[in-house]
């Protein structure tokens, strides 16, 4: 289970271990790109790359090709590694990607290259996945629609042949089950139909998780005896009191006087809405989904407190519930980037022209240069939105030991970003 509090695609960040399964002459080639590379010769790079050389060997400490041509410098040999496919987002053994190499061998201008194709990759396959996700959700409607309109015909005849049938039980009522043998044969024959296009693109629809952290949401949760942590089954951390500066911060932002209409998704540990509070909103809505999350808050009374309403649901299934107001929050747990970035296509219509959007920004969190990638794409994206966006810089100086007893820390970096988005007017 995904355990990152925003995490980005799983397939783009993670370290990936390549099996080369290729002949010794092969293997010999990829040895002399890596060389060639190592050596900064451009030239035979781009001969051995056109003549096929596999790419993908690592080193030692497991680096790439990319991490090599970064190390020296050369951007020529970057580009050329990325114009025939090299992924721009490995990372070694010590889960540094090219862009930590560049920022640590001072190579800025390769830094800012590999930024830009960081982002205008993962652009690219967001555009591309919310494309197959709508056709796929196409198909499956269309494929809804034909069985509906099998099944109302199938219906039709099946009335028929039972009036048929009627008719013929007062005569020969025996015959019934193999006048029914028809209906099953059609019925059988809508299964071998399932093996169609569109009945298999449902099945992928279906297998597609709907709900990206319904195991989490399923899963029950614990808060520590000194509520300063909640955590899941499994021992990972939904939410710790490590966090509560940033979370004042988060509320002085969307909330920066007394008396305004604010909404925040996700109570985790509630410090967000504690300080909320203390700004004493006029309106004050609270969207939370994991029931023991939501039986603590009425058990601490949050449900009777001035100007509070709380959505118990997820975001996504209590949009319909929401007015427009002053600020909003967002801080979800087990939720993906293009969950987030569905959430930011919804906020206009719900946000106060010059009203202030914030959230959690722990995407890519372990490590600084995906961080940045992130940060950048968010920006671009929220301002296609009509948002004006600003990132506040904070120190963290997380201490490894605020981690004792969690399962897997969620946040190693030493800065955040917190975003401050404004909603310019039309
Ligand atoms: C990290 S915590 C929020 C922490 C909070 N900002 C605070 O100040 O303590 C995330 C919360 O979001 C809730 N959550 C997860 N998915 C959700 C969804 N789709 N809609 C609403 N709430 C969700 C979780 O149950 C959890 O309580």
């Amino acid at each position: 289970m995904e355990t990152q509090r925003n995490p980005v695609p799983e397939s783009n960040m993670v370290k990936t271990e390549e099996v080369i399964d290729a002949s010794a002459e092969e293997v010999a080639k990829s040895q002399e790109l890596m060389q060639a590379v190592a050596e900064g010769k451009v030239d035979k790079v781009e001969q051995l790359l056109k003549d096929g050389a596999n790419h993908s060997a690592r080193a030692a400490h497991g680096r790439t090709m990319l991490h090599f041509a970064t190390m020296i410098g050369s951007l020529p040999i970057v580009k050329l590694l990325l114009s025939y496919g090299h992924p721009w987002n490995l990372v070694d053994d010590d889960y540094k990607s090219v862009g930590d190499y560049a920022k640590s061998f001072n190579q800025p201008e390769i830094y800012d290259f590999l930024l830009e194709e960081g982002v205008r990759v993962e652009l690219l396959m967001g555009l591309m996945q919310r494309k197959l996700k709508l056709e796929l959700l196409e198909a499956a409607e269309d494929d809804d629609d034909d069985e509906e309109q099998e099944e109302e015909e199938e219906n039709n005849e099946t009335a028929e042949t039972q009036g048929e049938e009627e008719g013929q039980t007062k005569k020969v009522n025996k015959d019934t089950t193999d006048d029914s043998a028809p209906a099953n044969g059609a019925s059988a024959s809508k299964e071998t139909g399932s093996e169609s296009e569109p009945a298999v693109k449902k099945q992928k629809v279906e297998q597609m998780p709907e709900v990206p952290n319904a195991e989490y949401l399923a899963q029950p949760l614990q808060y520590t005896e000194d509520g300063d942590r909640l955590l899941d089954a499994e021992k990972n951390g939904v939410m710790m009191g490590w966090e509560l500066p940033l979370m004042v911060r988060h509320a002085e932002v969307i909330s920066p006087e007394e008396g305004l209409r604010v909404l925040n998704v996700g109570f985790g540990l509630g410090l967000v809405d504690k300080e909320l509070q203390k700004r004493s909103p006029s309106q004050h809505t609270i969207i939370e989904a994991h029931p023991d999350v939501y039986a603590h808050m009425v058990k601490e009374g949050w449900d009777q407190k001035p100007g509070v309403k709380i959505l118990f649901g997820r975001w996504q299934d209590v949009v319909d519930q929401l007015e427009v107001y002053d600020g909003i929050f967002f801080d979800t747990f087990g939720e993906y980037y293009e969950d987030l970035r569905a959430f930011h296509e919804i906020v206009p219509n719900h946000l106060e022209e010059g009203g202030i959007y914030s959230y959690f920004n722990g995407l890519g969190a372990t490590n600084q240069f995906f961080h940045a990638v992130y940060n950048r794409i968010s920006e671009l994206e929220l301002s296609e939105m009509g948002f004006t966006v600003e990132y506040e810089e904070m120190d963290i100086g997380l201490k490894e030991e605020e981690w004792n007893g969690v399962k897997r820390a969620y946040w190693t970096l030493d800065k955040y970003y917190l975003p401050v988005c404004r909603l310019d007017g039309f």
